[in-house]
């Protein structure tokens, strides 16, 4: 009997005086690849160039699939912490094998191949012979790939376990994949990656049929919380909808197709079915073969028919938060954010100043359910040199000026909540790096400390454009792929449907007993709005000042604005198409100026230019580098 290794010795030998594989000494999967890959044309000592798809082309993929990334991302998570030391890298491909995200160890980051395995990278059989990823979207089935069994020599130190991930409607959705070098191979990992595939499936499964019924169902008990239980999706009317593959196995030979109800599968009337699951949790079902299972409706409280059940549930994105979200557009933006939060997926917030951004921020926290803190940071406001030791901590002298016990930093200080990385198009490029590392293993090495795990959302946001910074050199793309799972624009104010009820809100806010006309919202709704939201907060503040009883209308916001323009910058005129106020238009030597009279107090500044924090920091960065370049 040969040893695997002698085995694949002796395969190579023949495949290469024959010019074909011994399909004795392969298994049927490896050997049928293997033909294929001759087939096409390939050389086992002569590989393709790896195939990289443009950052445009993944991006655009990357945000196509971020239902499915942010899923995979959460179980790759899980999959590294369960196997991490042990050289292991994991990764996640869309249907065509096209890499969209890795975790990795540092081990194996630093490796040979490692460079050839990015997102970005095309992994299917024709670039990359017999391989995990490739292999498996080919087969639609799980495998691994040993040593020696992948067709090109370059990554016969590997030892690929791929298994693939199926949409509800059936079709191939993504694979999972860890790799390793042929000597950290581990027994379980095989396991492991087929759980976690089948977590995502189930995951995509309730995504997609948010709006049925969600029974669970197994025959004992117990085992109703976990990846072997069967999943229906029925809808008001006891129709079918669809079935995970855990169902399809455990009704196998049963009509449980989509269409057919409830009773073509159950013993137990629909209604009555429900109306037990108003009194009890769980209650048992017996299926038209006779076998008897344990049910529970896993979303009863989303189905009025069902108001009785008050058990405790997953949290959900609904919340009720200050974010005023009335425009249909902006709605969808708030859902996609909250469901993205649950999910601890990375989110990254466009748009212009004062558009929200960190309010949408802290609505993502207040939607994740998470109970640690919620701690933003702004990255254009640390100086670069502490901005490293701020985020990740350090030990007690670690450098001159450390605090005395060291400090925690801020990622340890967002441990079980969230942390908001504010302009984070200002990040010095030293310190993507660290940040790409972290988002590798989600470990912090304070500096001159020992590493540790933390569990944070990370909520990133940003004015600038990060595609013209990327082209310059001064953000890294790998970066913006690990932050924006899920991406979404804030529009400026002048392009929301829901200016009145924005309006209404912050005049609120500011005096619960003050309202606005129709005529002043009008009027105000006419101004073009450069500082957006918050902007419009500054105008309220000065209006509910300047309005002696409790109703603002159209001529005392006529009165406040002219008011206001003969206060306002030199040669701005506000009113509408003016009252931007982003820096290009603020004159960098007038915020200096309020900066110096307000005894440079940063806030101050905002205050009286009616711009926000962030702008200010941006001339006094700009003033900085004028002085370092010794322009000043
Ligand atoms: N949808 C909203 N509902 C209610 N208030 C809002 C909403 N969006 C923004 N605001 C208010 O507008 C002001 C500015 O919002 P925020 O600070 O979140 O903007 P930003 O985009 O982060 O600004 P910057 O880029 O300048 O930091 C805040 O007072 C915030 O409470």
């Amino acid at each position: 009997m040969l040893t695997a290794g002698r085995r694949m010795d002796n395969a190579w030998m023949t495949l290469e005086q024959r010019g074909a594989p011994p399909a004795e000494l392969l298994s049927a999967d490896i050997y049928d690849s293997w033909m294929r890959c001759i087939s096409l044309g390939l050389d086992t000592l002569r590989p393709p160039a790896p195939e990289f798809v443009s950052p445009a082309t993944l991006r655009q993929e990357q945000q196509r699939c971020s239902l499915i990334r942010g899923l995979a991302l959460a179980e790759m998570h899980t999959l590294h912490q369960q196997i991490a030391g042990s050289n292991f890298m994991i990764a996640f491909a869309n249907a065509d094998g096209l890499l969209l995200d890795i975790i990795s160890d540092s081990s194996f980051s630093d490796a040979s191949n490692a460079a050839s395995i990015r997102p970005g990278t095309v992994w299917t059989e024709a670039n990359c012979g017999t391989n995990g990823l490739g292999t498996a979207a080919y087969l639609k089935r799980a495998i691994v790939v040993h040593g020696g069994e992948h067709f090109f020599a370059r990554y016969n130190n590997l030892t690929c376990i791929a298994a693939p991930i199926f949409a509800p409607d059936g079709e191939l959705a993504g694979i999972l994949d860890a790799s390793s070098d042929c000597m950290s191979r581990q027994a379980h990992t095989q396991a492991l990656v087929a759980m976690a595939a089948t977590q995502i499936e189930n995951g995509l499964f309730r995504e997609h049929h948010r709006g049925d019924m969600l029974i669970a169902f197994h025959n004992r008990g117990e085992y109703l919380q976990t990846l072997s239980a069967g999943l229906l999706a029925v809808d008001n009317e006891g129709r079918i909808r669809a079935a995970n593959r855990a169902a399809s196995i455990l009704l196998h030979g049963l009509p449980a197709s989509p269409g057919r109800r409830f009773a073509d599968v159950f013993r137990t009337k629909f209604s009555a079915f429900v109306d037990e699951g108003r009194r009890k949790e769980r209650q048992r079902l017996e299926d038209e073969v006779g076998s008897q299972f344990v049910a529970t409706i896993e979303n009863a409280r989303q189905f009025s028919m069902m108001q009785a059940i008050s058990r405790p549930r997953l949290p959900t994105p609904k919340v009720a938060t200050q974010f005023v979200s009335a425009d249909p557009a902006i709605a969808a933006v708030v859902q996609r954010v909250g469901v993205a939060a649950v999910r601890k997926m990375p989110i990254l917030i466009r748009g212009e100043t004062g558009t929200g951004k960190e309010q949408l921020a802290r609505h993502a926290h207040v939607a994740s359910g998470r109970t640690g803190a919620f701690v933003p940071v702004n990255c254009a406001a640390l100086p670069d040199s502490l901005i490293e030791a701020e985020l990740f901590g350090y030990a007690e002298g670690a450098f001159t000026g450390a605090k005395k016990g060291g400090a925690a930093g801020l990622f340890k200080e967002a441990d079980g909540g969230t942390l908001f990385l504010d302009e984070i198009g200002d990040m010095p490029v030293t310190l993507q790096a660290v940040l790409l590392r972290f988002l590798d293993d989600w470990t912090v090495r304070p500096v001159g400390g020992t590493k540790r795990q933390v569990d944070v959302l990370l909520v990133s946001a940003t004015n600038a454009n990060l595609d013209d910074s990327i082209a310059r050199g001064r953000f890294r793309s790998d970066l913006l792929f690990r932050l924006n799972t899920l991406e979404v624009t804030l529009p400026p104010l002048r392009e929301r449907s829901d200016f009145s009820e924005i309006a209404r809100h912050l005049i609120h806010k500011i005096d619960p007993l003050m309202d606005l006309t129709g005529g002043a919202i009008d009027r105000l709704a006419e101004l073009d709005w450069g500082g957006n939201i918050r902007e419009l907060r500054n105008v309220l503040s000065r209006l509910s000042l300047a309005e002696p009883g409790d109703l603002i209308d159209e001529a005392s916001v006529e009165s406040v604005l002219t008011h206001s323009a003969a206060e306002r910058l030199p040669g701005k005129a506000v009113g509408a198409g003016g009252a931007k106020a982003n820096l290009h238009e603020l004159q960098r030597s007038h915020v200096l100026s309020a900066y110096a009279e307000t005894g440079n107090n940063i806030s101050k500044t905002a205050r009286r230019l009616g711009v926000s924090r962030n702008t200010i920091y941006r001339a006094l960065r700009g003033k900085q580098d004028q002085h370092d370049r010794g322009e000043e």
